[in-house]
């Protein structure tokens, strides 16, 4: 099966791109989904963190559509680790969406973990995790004295590949982009207008200088689309995949593995059944 629910021929090739029509329907829906969730939870606009990349990029214009830029607060959190040209365009989006937002350099916050436990601050997994979390703590703070609700920018990828911080950037109350494949985040950035050198820069976390995505995952996104729309959400076996794709047995197995490992990360804590009830 394909996402639209079509069954696959052995040779036709894998696209994932959306058609205008369909751009256009998926922005209805994710806008009025956001209106939704704002209205349920009888809140008066959102917070979200921007980081210059197109995640956040694409749900900032998103809920400015939805919600009005007034309803909108964006945090630009700075860290060491953050190139000043996410920075600025992290600001810059705020201004274009003439939206209210803050700069809060959370180096100073991190700095106070990192005294805590120095042998930690060393490995760079576990201090990039303290910066993602310190923003999510920042995010709430926020979003409950101003009574708003806070914005994920998680996408389809990084969600079946565990590709976050648990109850870290994935600590939100919705993801407006989280069933889209990546590369189905950047054609509808576009499509909302997002300046082209947003929509190609290289993704990442920026939990340390130089972290790509790409290279910590060891795919590129296009790669891992297809083999999670083939073979993790679709029907076909690890063989088919290999032969209908341009991949590797190797890089199907990669994806399989980032998938079974970070379940954990896409389900509520285990508690163990009651003996008594
Ligand atoms: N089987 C299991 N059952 C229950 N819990 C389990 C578990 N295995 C680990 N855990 C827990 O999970 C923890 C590890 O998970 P976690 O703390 O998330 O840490 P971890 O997955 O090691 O690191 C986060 C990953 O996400 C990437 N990331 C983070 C943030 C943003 C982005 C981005 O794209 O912008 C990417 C980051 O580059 C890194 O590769 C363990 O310390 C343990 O507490
Ligand atoms: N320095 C930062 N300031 C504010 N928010 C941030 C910062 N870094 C990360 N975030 C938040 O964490 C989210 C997850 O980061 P992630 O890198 O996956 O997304 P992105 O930067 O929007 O896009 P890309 O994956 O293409 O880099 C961001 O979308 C943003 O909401
Ligand atoms: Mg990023």
């Amino acid at each position: 099966m394909t996402t639209d629910g079509t069954v696959l021929e052995a040779d036709a090739p894998l696209d994932l791109r959306l058609s205008e029509a369909e751009l256009d329907a998926t922005t209805e829906h994710l806008t009025s989904f956001l209106r939704d969730v704002v209205d349920d939870a009888g809140a008066e606009g959102a917070v979200l963190g921007l980081s210059g990349g197109i995640d956040s990029t694409t749900v900032a214009y998103l809920a400015v559509e939805a919600l009005g830029a007034e309803n909108v607060h964006g945090l630009v959190m700075p860290s060491v680790a953050n190139t000043e040209d996410n920075m600025s365009d992290a600001e810059w989006v705020a201004q274009e969406l003439e939206i209210e937002y803050d700069v809060v350099e959370i180096q100073p916050i991190a700095e106070t973990f990192f005294d805590t436990f120095p042998e930690a601050a060393d490995d760079r997994t576990a201090a990039g995790n303290v910066y993602v979390r310190i923003r999510a703590v920042l995010n709430y703070f926020v979003a409950n004295h101003e009574n708003k609700v806070v914005l994920g920018t998680g996408n389809r990828s990084e969600a079946l590949t565990g590709y976050f911080t648990k109850y870290g950037d994935q600590a939100v109350d919705c993801n407006p982009i989280g069933n889209l494949y990546k590369q189905q985040v950047r054609q509808l950035a576009s499509a909302l207008g997002v300046p082209d050198a947003l929509v190609t820069k290289t993704p990442s976390a920026e939990m340390w200088a130089g972290q790509t995505d790409e290279e910590e995952m060891g795919l590129d996104y296009d790669t891992l689309d297809a083999v999670l729309a083939l073979h993790v959400d679709g029907p076909l076996s690890t063989a088919a995949t290999v032969r209908h794709l341009d991949v590797t047995e190797a890089q199907v197995e990669r994806v399989v593995e980032l998938y079974e490992k970070s379940a954990h990360k896409r389900a509520m804590p285990p508690a163990p059944e009651p003996l008594h009830r």
